[in-house]
């Protein structure tokens, strides 16, 4: 099979990895050319992983109808709230019979749609030849060929089957769902909650939050799910609980790391400079409320993060805010 992948960033070039590790002829497109450069000669990409030897058959280039022709796979990988702007100029370059799998794990702001939505609209693509991939796949561990497991979600079961095949390797098992809405918002929002128990600890707070923090979180991902849709069994599995466990509790991500540094005091931007990388939650908290609000859904914790991140309440009144709430039963 032949693929493309869209980003040259940690996870664009992991993922390309992965689909090169399943045997697959594969061809990275990014706006940088030195990182290509880097990437095709040297089979390193120093900035984003560090020290990681890439497969020496992995070629990265800026031209995009060089790396789209022919492909039957194309994977994007940018920040969710460019992709709109980066794909629309590619959509002729797309080949007919390809397929396309977001592994963009953000919701778009001012139109609060979700990334294979707005793939569908950038590309002028049918919701059958749309996959997303989502699960607790920490760039940098999968790129060391550590054992991991995901979640590749289409409304067509023969596309999900396809994307399955193109990236299942003996490091990487993913499993096929039809829950595009719930694959989907369990990605973007435990981002969100994963700044949430950052804050947390870098407020100097221990287990027993952070616990509480990603069982809560992961009640608000549900709830939101199910009013948009989405199927119940999706929120336990490997795209919910599983990348909910894995983001919140990893110093590799950088929504943890934002959220840690946060809480120690750093001001919102001092905090994404430090960083480094996407950190999807800052910009993804406000259009995940939004349409928590416009479907009647209660989500105190992205509630809270929306307040710290991007409307001056204090880090000091995050705890206390959550903990004042109306006492009620805990399956309400
Ligand atoms: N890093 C990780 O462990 C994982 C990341 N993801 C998701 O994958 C997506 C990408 O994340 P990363 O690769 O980690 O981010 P990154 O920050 O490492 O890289 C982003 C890449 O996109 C490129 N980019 C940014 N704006 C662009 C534009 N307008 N046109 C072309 N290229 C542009 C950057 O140059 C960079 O190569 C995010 O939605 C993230 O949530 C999902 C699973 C794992
Ligand atoms: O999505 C991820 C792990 O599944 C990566 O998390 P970060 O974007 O917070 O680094």
């Amino acid at each position: 099979m032949r693929a493309a992948v869209l980003g040259t960033g940690a996870w664009g070039t992991t993922f390309a990895t992965v689909l090169a590790d399943a045997g697959c002829d594969v061809a990275l497109w990014g706006r940088d050319a030195a990182v290509c450069a880097q990437i095709t000669t040297e089979h390193r990409n120093e900035a984003r992983l560090p020290g990681i030897a890439l497969p020496a058959q992995l070629t990265a280039s800026t031209d995009a109808a060089r790396v789209l022709a022919g492909v039957d796979l194309v994977a994007i990988a940018i920040p969710s709230q460019s992709a709109r702007a980066t794909l629309e100029p590619l959509r002729a370059l797309i080949p007919a019979h390809a397929v396309a799998v977001s592994l963009m794990k953000g919701v778009e702001l001012s139109t609060d749609r979700r990334m294979s939505q707005v793939v569908a609209e950038a590309l002028g693509l049918k919701p059958d030849r749309i996959a997303v991939l989502s699960g607790p796949n920490l760039a940098r561990e999968i790129a060391e060929r550590q054992p991991t497991a995901t979640v590749v979600a289409s409304t067509s079961a023969r596309t999900a089957r396809l994307v399955a095949t193109a990236c299942s390797s003996a490091a990487f098992r993913p499993y096929t769902n039809s829950d595009v809405v719930g694959v989907e918002l369990c990605g973007a929002v435990k981002n969100i909650i994963a700044v949430a128990v950052g804050i947390a600890q870098g407020r100097g707070l221990g287990f027993n939050t952070m616990a509480t923090v990603i069982t809560r979180g992961l009640v608000e991902i549900t709830r939101l799910g199910l009013a948009l849709g989405a199927d119940a069994e999706t929120f336990p599995g490997l795209a919910g609980m599983g990348d909910l466990m894995a983001t919140c509790a990893s110093p590799l991500s950088r929504n943890h790391s934002l959220g840690v540094r946060i809480g120690q005091g750093m001001t919102l931007d001092e905090a994404i400079a430090a960083t480094g990388g996407t950190a999807e939650g800052v910009k993804t908290s406000r259009p995940v409320l939004e349409l928590a609000q416009r479907v009647g859904v209660e989500m105190p914790i992205t509630a809270a993060v929306v307040g710290v991140l991007h409307e001056g309440l204090p880090v000091e009144e995050l705890a206390p805010l959550l903990l004042a709430r109306p006492r009620k039963a805990e399956g309400a």
